[in-house]
């Protein structure tokens, strides 16, 4: 693919920007990154602790390089690309799914359960403020990670609650003003072990989504088949390399992590455009393409 470079620098820091998403697949016009200068293996998640045992440490050059290429895709594909300035203390900010969503009613500021990653969270609100990017609410009530949050389609919220990351009562608050506008929420209770719902099934467009069918409950198969989407099938092993972890540009074109041959050729045989983009550096620490990007702005359907 070129990569047109030009076009990369005018789409970079509008003046300002109401965030909104209707839906996760959505054309996406504007993301939020963090380059991931102070990215650290925090052992806080099987998948790091696995690395860690086999020897991974970060290499911050390698990372750069990684993120970089992340950073023209998007651009080369007309998403504007906003950027936070990395923290020191924020080992894992470049996953900025984590801290804060895009909803049909604003951004709104989550409330990590891990330590390091709530101050995240202030850091991302004011550093939007400053470029005219308002947060229209934050969820204090329990504790929600937005790797937990997939806003399907619109009129369809699902949420993930392991109970560690995301709690009921935090899925709850969050869930509220969707539940106020008459959408369906399915909730889906799992073991912390699997992190985030993202980590096990991510939206393709409207009507189908990638899942690892061996780990999601069935009875939530079942909802999510009644709501007439198909779950493609990604292996134990494939999620744990992140494989679910994507990030769908407009419904028809798929950025995924590299690595995954089976599910990037299941995946491309349903019809959807794949890019696959070397990650590993943050797979490595638990978090994939979706983990990586937290879109501001989708163009409603
Ligand atoms: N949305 C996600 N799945 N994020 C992954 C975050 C990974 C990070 N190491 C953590 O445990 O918090």
């Amino acid at each position: 693919m070129k990569l047109d470079f030009s076009t990369s620098s005018s789409l970079m820091e509008p003046a300002s920007l109401h965030a909104s998403v209707f839906g996760e697949t959505d054309r996406l016009t504007d993301v939020l990154l963090c380059e991931p200068s102070q990215l650290e293996p925090v052992p806080c998640c099987s998948v790091t602790r696995e690395s860690l045992r086999n020897g991974f440490d970060v290499s911050a050059a390698e990372a750069r390089r990684q993120h970089g290429v992340l950073r023209d895709t998007l651009a080369a594909y007309g998403v504007r690309c906003h950027t936070l300035p990395p923290q020191p203390e924020c080992p894992d900010q470049c996953f900025t799914r984590d801290a804060a969503v895009s909803t049909p009613w604003g951004l709104v500021g989550l409330n990590p359960a891990m330590p390091h990653c709530l101050r995240e969270v202030d850091h991302l609100v004011d550093s939007l403020a400053l470029r005219g990017i308002a947060t229209s609410r934050r969820v204090t009530t329990g504790t929600i990670e937005g790797g937990d949050i997939c806003i399907a389609r619109k009129g369809l919220l699902i949420l993930g609650t392991s109970g560690e990351r995301t709690t009921l009562e935090g899925a709850d608050a969050f869930a509220s003003p969707f539940r106020e506008n008459g959408w369906d929420v399915l909730v889906h209770a799992f073991d912390p072990h699997f992190l985030h719902l993202d980590t096990m099934f991510c939206m393709l467009d409207p009507h189908h989504a990638l899942g690892c069918v061996e780990v999601l409950d069935d009875d939530f198969l079942k909802t999510v088949s009644s709501f007439g989407i198909k779950v493609l099938p990604v292996s134990y092993k494939d999620s744990r390399r992140l494989g679910c972890n994507i990030l769908s540009l407009d419904g028809r074109t798929i950025l995924m992590g590299s690595g995954q041959e089976a599910t990037a050729e299941r995946t491309r045989e349903a019809g959807f455009e794949v890019i696959e983009l070397e990650i590993s550096q943050f797979t490595a620490c638990g978090g994939g393409i979706h983990c990586l990007t937290m879109p501001l702005r989708r163009q409603r359907r």
